[in-house]
């Protein structure tokens, strides 16, 4: 916790479109040190766009401003392109929602783990197939031998995601961001992965932002939340301790809207919504 890695102050994202100025977030400021923060919310709260802009992917029509956005001793929005695109993948890595649409589908497994120790670790071609499948191990993947020679489509879709994870790891990132990196997969699945992240972040000690916007799933593999709500910050709480300590009225009701195991058939609640929240 000490040893900060972020540290994001009145961060603001918006857009020039068509209908005008859009302000997707709001100011938010956040911290993270070699601990596991998870970013919750509804769609559209801006919980991709907090860490998107941070490392220059918030695209091309955003408009983005901090009092300062610290990774370490760099102010990351002053970096150029060039900088920007260094610090992805090699300091900080990002694993997004749907494995195949990050995979080469013409290359194999193998060489596109390959590319990225290259890129990042400088590793010689002809050790380049042990690092891979020593990497495909070290996500789990059974047979790495076999699954180096496979094409994304071969791939499902949890084995396609250990791939992902295998990349993102390959650079020894400080900072691995999931982006709702499980929501394509089934509950089984998903557990599975995020078992896998937590392990390597543990391992590694990296720091790990964690979006979703399943608080329960989320819960289990975080060490604090934050929840966001129309563009903003609404509360930070730690996790694993209950939620007697929740204050803001929208996150107890994202809580009660949780189904419990023992409550079975029990009607959940609609999730209500105050303009004030928003202001
Ligand atoms: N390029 C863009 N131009 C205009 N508005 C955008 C652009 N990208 C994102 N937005 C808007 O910014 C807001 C925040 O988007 P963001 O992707 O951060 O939400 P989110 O909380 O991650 O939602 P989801 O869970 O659906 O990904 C949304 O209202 C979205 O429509």
């Amino acid at each position: 916790m000490h040893d900060s890695l972020l540290d994001v102050c009145d961060l603001k994202v918006g857009f020039r479109t068509s209908d005008g100025y859009v302000e997707a977030v709001k100011g938010v400021s956040l911290t993270l040190g070699r601990e596991r923060l998870a970013i919750v919310g509804e769609s559209g709260s801006g919980k991709s766009m907090t860490v998107r802009s941070l490392i220059g992917l918030a695209g091309h029509n955003a408009i983005v401003s901090a009092r300062h956005a610290r990774f370490g001793e760099t102010d990351l929005l002053s970096l150029s392109d060039r900088e920007l695109s260094a610090v992805r993948g090699h300091r900080i890595a990002m694993v997004v929602q749907d494995p195949r649409q990050g995979l080469n589908p013409v290359q194999t497994a193998g060489r596109q783990v390959g590319e990225m120790l290259r890129m990042h670790r400088r590793t010689r071609r002809h050790d380049m197939r042990n690092a891979v499948e020593m990497l495909l191990d070290e996500v789990h993947i059974r047979d790495p031998r076999r699954v180096f020679d496979l094409y994304p489509h071969e791939l499902s879709g949890g084995m396609a995601q250990r791939v992902m994870v295998a990349m993102m790891l390959a650079g020894g990132p400080d900072i691995l961001i999931a982006d709702e990196a499980t929501s394509a997969l089934d509950a089984v699945v998903q557990r599975h992965i995020l078992e896998l992240i937590d392990e390597q972040v543990r391992l590694r000690g990296m720091g790990l932002i964690l979006i979703s916007h399943d608080l329960e799933l989320v819960s289990d593999f975080a060490d604090r939340i934050m929840v966001m709500y129309a563009g903003r910050t609404v509360e930070t709480f730690a996790a694993g301790q209950g939620y007697g300590s929740v204050r803001h009225p929208y996150t107890r009701g994202l809580i009660a809207c949780v189904p419990s195991l023992d409550r079975p058939g029990q009607c959940l609640p609609v999730l209500t919504r105050d303009p004030e929240w928003a202001r």
